[in-house]
């Protein structure tokens, strides 16, 4: 793919994103990062402080999303009819994306999380405005990522945000918890942490490549009258985990949804 690309607000996500392109082979002179701050840029990556003059095919929204009201007047010059733009803002809706980028071709939300510097995330995407080939482009963009995840529509967005944009921050306090725990019933904390993360790293790729579902794996591992179920009685009883992690997803969810009505004020 030769298009050009811009990053508009250079941190941690758009970094990632931008070291997963690499990764899967764009070429660094199709990209350009704006940041008002100096910083380090991927090698090869032309990182700018002032904002170009010319259109490109791609703009990477990659700022915080309460600045899109703020940001998005000095955008108008980079986004014309053959701009798609990606946002990965949390929150923001196609509508207020549009009103915010008349001119572009088409608005694109575009969920990842941190894993896209290796290649595996999921993205999730909706679109508005973008013709097949643009469409296409996007989701060959989402793939070099991980995956690319079309939802039918925009309703459940902020719920996917939830679950996988955010998802990695909910199964750090998980992996943390299990090294925690192990440590204080007496393993040494950084053997602890290294027995957690590898254990994690191992079941997540079994999950992946196996066609049963978790339960069914969980079932597997769990010997009846063994060590593994009295563990999960633990954590099933009352439904424990099962209510703890809908009340995390709800809250994570619902923040969303209020930020996305912040934007649509400002906007
Ligand atoms: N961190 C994560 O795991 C995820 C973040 N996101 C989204 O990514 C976006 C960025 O989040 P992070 O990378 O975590 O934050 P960050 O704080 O690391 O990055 C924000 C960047 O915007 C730059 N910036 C500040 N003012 C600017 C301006 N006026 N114009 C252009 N750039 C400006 C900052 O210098 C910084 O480089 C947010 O909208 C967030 O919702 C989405 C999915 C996952
Ligand atoms: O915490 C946030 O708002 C963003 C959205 C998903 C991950 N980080």
């Amino acid at each position: 793919m030769t298009s050009n690309i811009l990053i508009y607000g250079y941190g941690t996500m758009a970094a990632a994103m931008v070291d997963g392109w690499l990764h899967a082979g764009v070429p660094a002179d199709t990209i350009t990062a704006y940041n008002p701050r100096p910083k380090q840029a991927a090698p090869g990556v032309r990182l700018v402080t002032e904002l170009p003059e010319t259109q490109f095919d791609f703009v990477v929204l990659g700022f915080k999303p309460y600045m899109l009201a703020d940001i998005a007047p000095a955008m108008q010059a980079v986004a014309g009819q053959g701009t798609a733009i990606l946002s990965v803002l949390a929150g923001v809706d196609l509508a207020t994306l549009r009103r915010s980028f008349p001119k572009a071709g088409g608005v694109v939300r575009f969920m990842p999380n941190l894993a896209v510097a290796l290649g595996k995330s999921p993205n999730a995407l909706v679109a508005e405005g973008l013709d097949d080939h643009r469409r296409d482009q996007v989701t060959g963009l989402a793939e070099m990522l991980g995956s690319a995840e079309w939802l039918a529509g925009e309703q459940q967005f902020e719920l996917v945000t939830a679950l996988a944009g955010s998802g990695p921050g909910f199964v750090y306090r998980f992996i943390d918890a299990l090294a925690s725990g192990a440590a204080s019933l007496g393993l040494e904390s950084a053997q602890a942490q290294r027995l957690a993360v590898q254990m994690v790293e191992g079941a997540a790729a079994l999950a992946a490549a196996s066609p049963d579902a978790p339960g069914e794996l969980a079932r597997r591992v769990a010997s009846p009258g063994g060590m593994t179920q009295k563990g999960l009685d633990v954590l099933d009883k009352d439904a424990a985990l099962a209510t703890l992690v809908e009340r995390c997803l709800r809250a994570a969810r619902d923040r969303g949804v209020a930020m996305g009505e912040e934007a649509r004020k400002q906007g």
